[in-house]
């Protein structure tokens, strides 16, 4: 072959594998996010930086005097945290942020929408009534709840990026008349009192520094006898305080997650009843004999590379802006952190309670 010939058979070999890399593989699950559509949110390009190093400020000074002093600042280092991440999230897991056990024979998709339509089951959702969505992400659950159930579902997060996402998503899914997504801090909510009948949430609680703060304001705006539905991260009993490989995983995880402080399993309850729910079921779902959650993360690996090298291409020709790939590499380590929890079962993301307000309960 002609030198000339063969420059231009390997330039399009090499056109031809990049854009089969980044346009159509596009992620480790295609969900119409592709590698090209990486934004931080509603950061501007030549913050990104900034807003990172933000970001890991938050965990400089020591735990316990951290914990009092800067539980107020908790929402906004968690909405900084939302717009570095979502993107990222949405291109390389799909709509719904959250794990769930892996089912025999079922892909991770319809895996993750039998986590969420047991949430419907649970709150007994049909047409007519109106659901809450405590954090609610770029809303995945929220139209997996309201087509599953025929409900109403009202969704709040901090992050105005999500909300933006979520309402495209509810526009494109035809769900928008039945799902509606408010921008807001869920210890605070802009909704009056009594005006849900059921409320959820999925793997979002974990961000308040007090519990009681977003339990308490869930118990308000539900009608008396209403059901509240929660899936929790937690430490378990298995946790450790004194085994150094126990500390660096949890710590991982509250790290690479914008956690002020992972709680422990038996404090889910104990706060529930302390803000007046009755406890009406409670279980771990990562127990035997579900499966594994963490599989998916761990059998990723091969994909993590392939994502890396996408966004490290992407950068250096300027259309993802930069700092994507240390926020990359921020998820890669908290990945492996997670599995340890997952591992060693000393953490669970699905630690679920079951609460009522109870018929009686004064307003
Ligand atoms: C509930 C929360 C988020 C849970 C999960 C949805 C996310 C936790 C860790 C995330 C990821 C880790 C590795 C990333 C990988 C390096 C990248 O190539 C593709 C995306 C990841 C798989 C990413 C996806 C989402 C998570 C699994 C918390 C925040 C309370
Ligand atoms: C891990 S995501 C889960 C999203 C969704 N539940 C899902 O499963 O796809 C956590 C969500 O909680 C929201 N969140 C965290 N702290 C919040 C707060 N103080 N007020 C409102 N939303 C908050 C985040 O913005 C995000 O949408």
């Amino acid at each position: 072959m002609e030198p000339a010939t063969m420059a231009w058979t390997l330039a399009a070999a090499g056109f031809a594998l990049v854009y089969w890399f980044v346009w159509v593989m596009g992620a480790a699950e295609v969900q119409g996010k592709r590698a090209v559509d990486l934004q931080m949110g509603s950061i501007a390009d030549d913050k990104v930086g900034d807003r990172y190093s933000q970001y890991w400020s938050f965990f400089r000074s020591p735990k316990e005097t951290a914990a009092a002093a800067t539980a107020d600042k908790v929402p906004a280092f968690v909405d900084t945290f939302y717009n570095l991440v979502t993107d990222i999230y949405e291109w390389g897991w799909g709509q719904s942020f959250h794990f769930s056990p892996s089912l025999p024979g079922r892909s991770h998709r319809e895996a993750t929408r039998v986590h969420e339509e047991r949430v419907a089951d649970l709150l007994e959702a049909r047409p007519g009534k109106r659901l809450l969505d405590v954090g609610c992400g770029v809303g995945g659950p929220m139209r997996a709840i309201a087509a599953h159930s025929g409900s109403d579902v009202v969704g709040i997060t901090i992050n105005e990026y999500q909300v933006n996402r979520a309402r495209s998503h509810n526009r494109k899914a035809g769900l928008d008349a039945q799902c509606e997504v408010v921008c807001g801090n869920f210890m605070a909510m802009p909704f009056p009192d009594a005006s849900f009948d059921g409320a959820y949430s999925i793997e979002a609680t974990c961000h308040a520094p007090r519990l009681q703060d977003v339990y308490g304001e869930v118990f308000r705006v539900l009608k008396p006898g209403g059901l509240y539905v929660s899936y929790e991260w937690v430490t378990t009993p298995l946790y450790r305080a004194d085994d150094p490989e126990h500390v660096e995983a949890i710590h991982g995880i509250e790290r690479g997650d914008a956690l002020p402080g992972l709680r422990r399993q038996d404090e889910i309850a104990a706060v529930a009843k302390e803000v007046g729910f009755e406890v009406v079921k409670e279980l771990d779902l990562a127990l035997p004999p579900a499966l594994p959650w963490w599989t998916r993360l761990k059998m990723g690996r091969l994909s993590y590379w392939r994502n890396s090298l996408v966004i490290r291409a992407l950068t250096l020709l300027r259309v993802a802006p930069k700092g994507v790939s240390e926020v990359h590499e921020m998820l890669y380590e908290t990945a492996h952190h997670l599995t340890r929890g997952g591992e060693t079962g000393i953490f669970t993301p699905m630690h679920m309670v079951l609460l009522r307000k109870p018929a009686a309960a004064a307003e």
